[in-house]
């Protein structure tokens, strides 16, 4: 009798769940924290959350994960928070992941195909996963959610977690909201809010995985966009128009890519919401906006580095790869915001084109919309 009393403890610690959080940047670290004060208030969770980091050598020489591990603070990339002890900074990838079956995928987006082939067969059989990460890729065989090549390349399902979700207000336990997307299993759905959830960030899930990450990937383009604006002082009429544009070609871009979109997922905080946070306060915006005060003379990647100090921007990227999607499927012309971004970004045209051309192909190319 003592004998199975003494084994309860086992089985119980054996059907938690164990989390690890797949990135350590600024919106990563901030995820990590939110997940570790839900773990351990929560039965079904072990405490420890396992952080993975791209390790670097900080200007101090010590390298960042044993600082994060010292001090329970990203000192780089969210500098005084502390993220709660149960966080552990692991610069091991294969180790970080190995014994959790919750994995939360955040980091830029370019990075996330090289993250997963080297984790392929090396997590565990029963292991879900969500995706935080803003972004796809375009393949010759046309473009890849992110959710979808966390999917295919490690055979596990992926939901995906957007909103509009500034990192450094919700480190400051600012309230917001965010959406869950989920494909089927309402049940894992809901494991995952119930993981993310606080007083002061507020879930909820919508059954569609591809609305939800579309929007989170293409307000990049759109918050480049109001950057230009903003860096060529043309007001707030002008910032929304290139904001409403931007969010109907958000809504048919996504529709004519994944026909199971949904009109109401736009309505949810990952869409107009995220799409308003980012175009007021991102990262994105500001760049594009240095990018429009200096004419376009300076490199989005030179002011990357200047400004963000290792952060990463993506809509840059994003830009060309919608792009690329663009091109490929003849749609060009009913997207004139979006080619617009791209065709600045490159400097083939000015920033003031923002305004020129989004409005006046928009006049034409409304009815294919
Ligand atoms: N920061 C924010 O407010 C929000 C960000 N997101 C999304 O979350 C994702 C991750 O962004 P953040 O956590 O903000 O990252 P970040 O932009 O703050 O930091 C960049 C991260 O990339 C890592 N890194 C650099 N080179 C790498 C490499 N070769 N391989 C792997 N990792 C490398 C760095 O170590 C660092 O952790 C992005 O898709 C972003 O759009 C979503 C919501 C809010
Ligand atoms: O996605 C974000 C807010 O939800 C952050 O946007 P930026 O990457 O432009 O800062």
């Amino acid at each position: 009798m003592s004998s199975v009393f003494s084994m309860a403890p086992f089985f119980e610690s054996e059907n938690k769940s164990r989390v690890a959080v797949i990135g350590s940047g600024n919106w990563g670290s901030v995820a990590a924290k939110l997940i570790a004060s839900n773990t351990l208030k929560l039965p079904s969770f072990h405490d420890e959350v396992r952080m993975w980091v791209f390790e670097e050598t900080l200007p101090s020489g010590k390298k960042l994960s044993a600082v994060i591990n010292q001090t329970n603070e990203n000192v780089k990339y969210l500098p005084g928070i502390k993220l709660g002890k149960n966080v552990v900074a692991d610069p091991d990838l294969e180790h970080a992941v190995t014994d959790s079956n919750m994995l939360v995928f955040v980091t830029p987006h370019q990075f996330m195909e090289g993250i997963c082939k080297r984790i392929q067969g090396k997590i565990r059989k029963d292991a879900q996963a969500i995706s935080l990460v803003k972004g796809m890729e375009v393949k010759r065989d046309g473009p890849s959610m992110i959710s979808t090549i966390i999917s295919q390349k490690l055979g596990i399902s992926c939901c995906v977690l957007m909103g509009a979700n500034i990192a450094n207000e919700i480190a400051q336990e600012n309230f917001s909201e965010a959406t869950v997307g989920y494909r089927e299993n309402k049940e894992i759905a809901e494991k995952w809010v119930h993981l993310f959830n606080t007083p002061f960030f507020s879930v909820s899930s919508v059954q569609d995985v591809e609305g939800v990450e579309l929007c989170g990937t293409l307000k990049n383009v759109v918050a480049i966009a109001a950057g230009f604006v903003d860096g060529l002082e043309m007001g707030n009429n002008t910032k929304a128009a290139i904001m409403r544009i931007g969010l109907r070609e958000m809504k048919a871009f996504s529709k004519l890519l994944f026909s199971s979109v949904k009109d109401n997922t736009f309505f949810e905080s990952c869409g107009v919401a995220d799409l308003i946070t980012t175009c007021l306060g991102g990262r994105n915006r500001k760049c594009a906006e240095a990018f429009a005060k200096h004419g376009g003379k300076r490199s989005f990647d030179e002011l990357e580095a200047e400004m963000l100090q290792g952060q990463k921007l993506q809509g840059v990227l994003t830009a060309k790869e919608v792009h690329e999607v663009l091109c490929h499927r003849g749609w060009l012309e009913s997207f004139p915001l979006f080619a617009t971004v791209h065709e600045i970004c490159i400097r083939r045209l000015p920033p003031a084109a923002i305004v020129k051309y989004s409005e006046h192909t928009h006049q034409h190319s409304r009815a294919s919309l």
